[in-house]
């Protein structure tokens, strides 16, 4: 399907999506989910049409990258009937863990894993609310890949298409399946 094709597709739930203008810095669009979340109707069927898009037989475990990413991941989870790993911010987690540092649209940033999570070969699927230049899903795959684990797909409400992330994410080796496209930045 094509970006404009899944924009009118999925237009209402793109209504649902508030732009903010200069945050957190000046000249960052911030596509805030935070009203689509508001909207009961509208999160069922994000993650309804989100769960439509993968055969649950591909997944063993899902992702799920903090924070934003817990809520997909969660309500995914939940749909598909897989189990699912936090990927934390530095520092959370109480067992033994597993981090990588990345670059984001905005700043730099660290997530850790539990070491022993995720075991080896299993087809782990990558979860995140939105994905701007990839900096967090492709270091999210880098931390799982780590621990032999296979990440093919990676799923998103939303893609901003022009910070090239669903590229970066293709030539990784990892297909992005996303909702809504917001052109520009
Ligand atoms: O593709 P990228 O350029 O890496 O950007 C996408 C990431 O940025 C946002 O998270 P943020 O780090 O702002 O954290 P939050 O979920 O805690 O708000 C968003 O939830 C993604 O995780
Ligand atoms: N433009 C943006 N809007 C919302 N979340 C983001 N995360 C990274 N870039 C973002």
């Amino acid at each position: 399907m094509t970006d404009a094709d899944l924009t009118a597709r999925n237009a209402d739930l793109k209504a649902l999506i508030r732009t903010i203008p200069d945050y957190p810095i000046p000249g960052i669009q911030f596509r805030d989910v935070s009203t689509l979340l508001l909207d009961g109707a509208g999160f069922r069927a994000t993650i309804d049409r989100l769960a439509a898009m993968i055969e649950a037989e591909e997944v063993d475990l899902i992702a799920g990258i903090e924070a934003r990413g817990f809520i997909v991941a969660a309500a995914l989870s939940y749909a598909l009937g897989k189990g699912k790993v936090m990927l934390r911010k530095k520092s959370k987690l109480p067992g033994a863990t597993v981090g990588i540092d990345y670059a984001l649209e905005y700043g730099t940033d660290r997530i850790e894993m539990h070491l022993g999570a995720v075991k080896a070969g299993q087809r782990v699927l990558l979860v995140d609310d939105l994905l701007a230049t990839g900096g967090t899903a492709l270091a999210g795959a880098a931390l799982l890949r780590g621990q032999g684990a296979i990440v093919d797909k990676a799923m998103f409400i939303v893609d901003l298409p022009d910070l090239g992330g669903a590229q970066r994410l293709t030539e990784a080796g990892i297909e992005p399946i996303t909702l809504l496209v917001f052109a520009g930045h």
